[in-house]
């Protein structure tokens, strides 16, 4: 034995009728009660009228119209010609009650409790009658059970209480005799003089879980149209899915919050009997939908949904008067009560200096008054203090009956809200520990909800939002990595890498849903607005995207200058620009201490090194507890090429040219040809050690005559390189003659730090350093005398772009 019911809208047209009609018949031979709801819209139709009549409106007759058109083209289009004058007939007589009620109201000016019910239970009526007879029609012998005559109720109209006693006896008595299907009507009952009542909110599936629990059915099927209780609103996570199977508990607190697929009281008969419900969808049949049963806690998944309600007002009193003092709460809560304010959430601290509870936003003005009212004595004597009001709040709530048995849930959770700079305005967990709720800004609901559900629910992706300001040579590279690995992301790391704006100097654009990577360029160009940092790093915030990253590819100061403004925002900064590190010393700490505060990350390895893990490998030398004596580099990539290409014969300048063209220099090589560049990485390197040094402290000897310095641009630049050949030439065959190669290096010892280039003979490991590459030898007191060596590439577009992928990935899998 099942009882299904289907609500408005899987009844709502002919052809949502025709899938009923299928699952009735997929069901057969089993012993089957239907419980219908109203055709989807006529219930509040029938609302509309009556009052329309009640208030001497005269157009109520066109929406009794509307219902009559709406009842006879449903038999028109559904029922065989042949089968059809049998309904109308059935209907007519309905609709003409229906009207000389109308007309009653109307006359009279009254719609008392009574005479609603008795005109909103034709909605029910009118639907189980035209149903009967259309699945009669189609071979379905099916009995029409009048749930009026079996439901027995007491006098209340619009939520009636149910007489139970009666009721299940009326129904096994009816039902042992009934055709194998039986449709009734949801919602409508009688009282005990046969008057019609009716069962309040969710009247449908109290009738289905009244017929289920008589019947001590197999189980009770809601049919509705979305495929189960789903893990979070679907219309704030794209990602939520149906949940298969929840506790009674879990259902009741998903319900409670937000989850509007059952409404709790309605379910009481079937939980009392431990009945499972099925949530199903009459338009995707196939789908497995929810069990609400008993025993759901047999998967491994501990937080089974996230649910949210909006428009929450928190109320904060707080005060010295409260202190220790009895009944402050019961005084609180009553006049609340007495006021017909229904608290949602309650907070108290240990101290009870205050209490904090949460309400519905319209219910506001009311409590404030009636707090005012019961407080007014405390308020004058300032032992209590004027009442704080938060509005615009959202709850969140995690569920779960297995949360309780693992450590560190509220832990994650506050984490995850935290990184994304989410604050908790109040929290609240029972001792079941089945629900831990939060309040939270509205503004931040969605992504908070999406930010949870990525943490708890392992199978979903994590969606990375990056904002990237630079996309030339290294971050038109990372574009283009990103593209080429997007679905080996999805598939294989579970993370959706997404790049959401991106700017050069000149344009900026956007795109929440992710810029097509396979025409940026394009898109930057049509649809590009003009750059402004300022109104990037405003956009970006006002996103509020979860997990959103700042990846700064530019060589620029102004830009660098934005990252902690970025990282008070939670938002994480990735950036192989070391103008950010090689600043103040100050400067540098500040953005690493700011990261922390915030818990966002600042993250830099190509910094050095490019795409080579130079400053992971000391941070973890460092983290372990070793000290680094001595550092010996060669960090330049472009001076490295550029003085193992340079020959005698060739020229110095066409080789730096050339260094360019590669893209191994800065955009502005003055910065790679100086020293500067090398001075800013032995800097970064110094303080990853962990020492307090500026970029003042380090020891320059320049190769480049001052004369070139001092030029406007890089072509100025380049003729001053060409005219000065002679010196470079000079440099190079002074090396050879005396067996050395040149090589631009970097050396810390005993707290002091220089670069400058040096003719390095055949013996010393740097010799064969070749290409572009870069080397770095620590020495360190666990490193004495053979060196920590990492060694390979150090310039390059495509190396650097890896080693800031390496940096997101790092933030994506924290
Ligand atoms: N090349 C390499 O091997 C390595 C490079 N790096 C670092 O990578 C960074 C980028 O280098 P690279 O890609 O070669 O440089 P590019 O000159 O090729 O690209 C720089 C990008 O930054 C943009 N940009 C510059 N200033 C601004 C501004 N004020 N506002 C907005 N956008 C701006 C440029 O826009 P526009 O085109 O409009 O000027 C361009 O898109 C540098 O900091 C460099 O030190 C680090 C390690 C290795
Ligand atoms: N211009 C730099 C590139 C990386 O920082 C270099 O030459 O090493």
């Amino acid at each position: 034995m099942k009882v299904l019911k289907f609500g408005g809208t899987s009844v709502g047209t002919p052809d949502n009728l025709k899938k009923v009609k299928e699952i009735l018949a997929a069901a057969q031979p089993e012993k089957t009660v239907c419980v219908v709801s109203a055709f989807g819209g006529v219930t509040n139709l029938l609302h509309a009228c009556s009052e329309l009549a009640a208030s001497g409106d005269e157009s109520y007759e066109e929406l009794t119209e509307q219902i009559e058109a709406r009842h006879l083209d449903t038999i028109k289009e559904l029922l065989p010609v042949q089968s059809q004058s049998i309904t109308f007939s059935k209907i007519k007589i309905l609709l003409n009650e229906l009207e000389d009620l109308m007309k009653g109201i109307y006359l009279i000016r009254e719609l008392s409790p009574k005479t609603l019910d008795k005109v909103l239970s034709f909605g029910e009526t009118l639907s189980s009658n035209i149903i009967v007879d259309y699945l009669n029609a189609e071979g379905l012998p099916t009995d029409l059970g009048d749930s009026k005559a079996l439901i027995k109720t007491d006098s209340t109209h619009n939520n009636a209480i149910v007489d139970f006693a009666v009721t299940d006896k009326n129904i096994k008595h009816y039902i042992s005799s009934a055709a194998n299907l039986v449709v009734c009507p949801g919602f409508v009952s009688s009282d005990a003089d046969g008057v019609t009542t009716t069962l309040g909110r969710g009247g449908s599936d109290y009738t289905a879980a009244i017929f289920a629990a008589a019947l001590d059915a197999d189980s009770c099927e809601i049919w509705t149209d979305v495929s189960g209780m789903m893990t979070s609103d679907p219309r704030q996570v794209a990602a939520a899915h149906p949940i298969e199977k929840l506790s009674f508990q879990e259902a009741l607190e998903l319900s409670h919050f937000g989850a509007k697929v059952i409404y709790p009281p309605t379910i009481q008969p079937v939980l009392d009997k431990k009945i499972p419900i099925k949530i199903k969808n009459t338009f995707a049949p196939e789908d497995p939908g929810t069990t609400i049963c008993d025993d759901a806690n047999g998967d491994k998944q501990f937080v089974k949904g996230l649910s949210s309600v909006k428009d929450i007002a928190l109320l904060n009193l707080t005060g010295s008067g409260m202190v220790g003092v009895p009944k402050f709460s019961f005084r609180l809560f009553k006049a609340l009560s007495e006021a017909k304010v229904n608290v949602i959430i309650i907070t108290q601290a240990s101290s009870e200096h205050s209490i904090c509870v949460g309400i519905d936003q319209k219910d506001v003005e009311v409590s404030k008054t009636a707090i005012a009212q019961e407080f007014q004595l405390e308020l004058s004597l300032r032992k209590i203090d004027p009442l704080e009001v938060e509005e615009k709040m959202a709850i969140v709530a995690l569920v779960g009956d297995k949360m309780r048995e693992h450590v560190g849930i509220g832990g994650q959770m506050f984490s995850a809200l935290g990184e994304n700079g989410i604050s908790i305005k109040a929290i609240a967990q029972g001792s079941s520990e089945r629900n831990i709720t939060v309040v939270l800004d509205q503004k931040n609901l969605s992504k908070a909800l999406n930010v949870l559900h990525e943490s708890f629910f392992l199978s979903q992706r994590k969606r990375m939002n990056l904002f990237m300001i630079g996309i030339g040579n290294v971050g038109g590279t990372f574009i283009n990595q990103i593209k080429a690995q997007y679905d080996y992301l999805n598939e294989f790391e579970n993370v959706d890498l997404r790049v959401v704006g991106i700017a050069n100097s000149r344009q900026m654009h956007f795109d929440e849903d992710g810029i097509n990577l396979s025409d940026w360029k394009g898109a930057l160009e049509r649809k590009g607005e003009k750059m402004s940092s300022t109104a990037f790093v405003q956009k970006m915030v006002d996103a509020n995207l979860r997990n959103s990253v700042f990846v700064d590819n530019t060589a620029n100061a102004e830009i660098a200058s934005l990252y902690e403004n970025i990282l008070t925002k939670s938002i994480s900064v990735v950036t192989p620009n070391k103008i950010a590190c090689a600043s103040d010393y100050d400067n540098y700490l500040n953005l690493k201490s700011t990261a922390r505060e915030y818990q966002s990350k600042f993250y830099y390895e190509t910094n050095v090194g490019a795409g080579l893990p130079v400053l992971t490998t000391l941070g973890d030398l460092i983290k372990s507890g070793d000290k680094i004596k001595k550092i010996q580099a060669v960090l330049s990539g472009s001076l490295n090429f550029i003085f193992n290409t340079f020959k005698p014969g060739v020229k110095f300048v066409d080789v730096v040219r050339q260094a360019g063209i590669e893209g191994y220099t800065e955009p502005d090589p003055k910065i790679d040809l100086s020293g500067v560049d090398v001075m800013r990485k032995i800097l970064i390197l110094i303080r990853e050690s962990g020492l307090r040094f500026e970029l003042s402290d380090i020891g320059s000897e320049s190769f480049i005559p001052a004369a070139c310095m001092d030029t406007a641009n890089n072509e100025e630049f380049y003729a001053s390189l060409e005219k000065h050949d002679a010196d470079f030439q000079k440099l190079v065959t002074d090396a050879e003659a005396k067996n050395c190669r040149l090589k631009f290096v970097a050396t810390f010892d005993e707290g002091k730090a220089s670069v400058g280039l040096q003719e390095i003979p055949k013996e010393h490991p740097f010799y064969i350093l070749e290409g572009k590459d870069n080397i770095v030898l620590f020495y360190t007191n666990r490193y004495k005398d053979q060196p920590l060596v990492i060694k390979g590439a150090g310039a390059g577009a495509e190396v650097t772009a890896s080693g800031i992928f390496a940096d997101v990935m790092r933030i994506a899998n924290s």
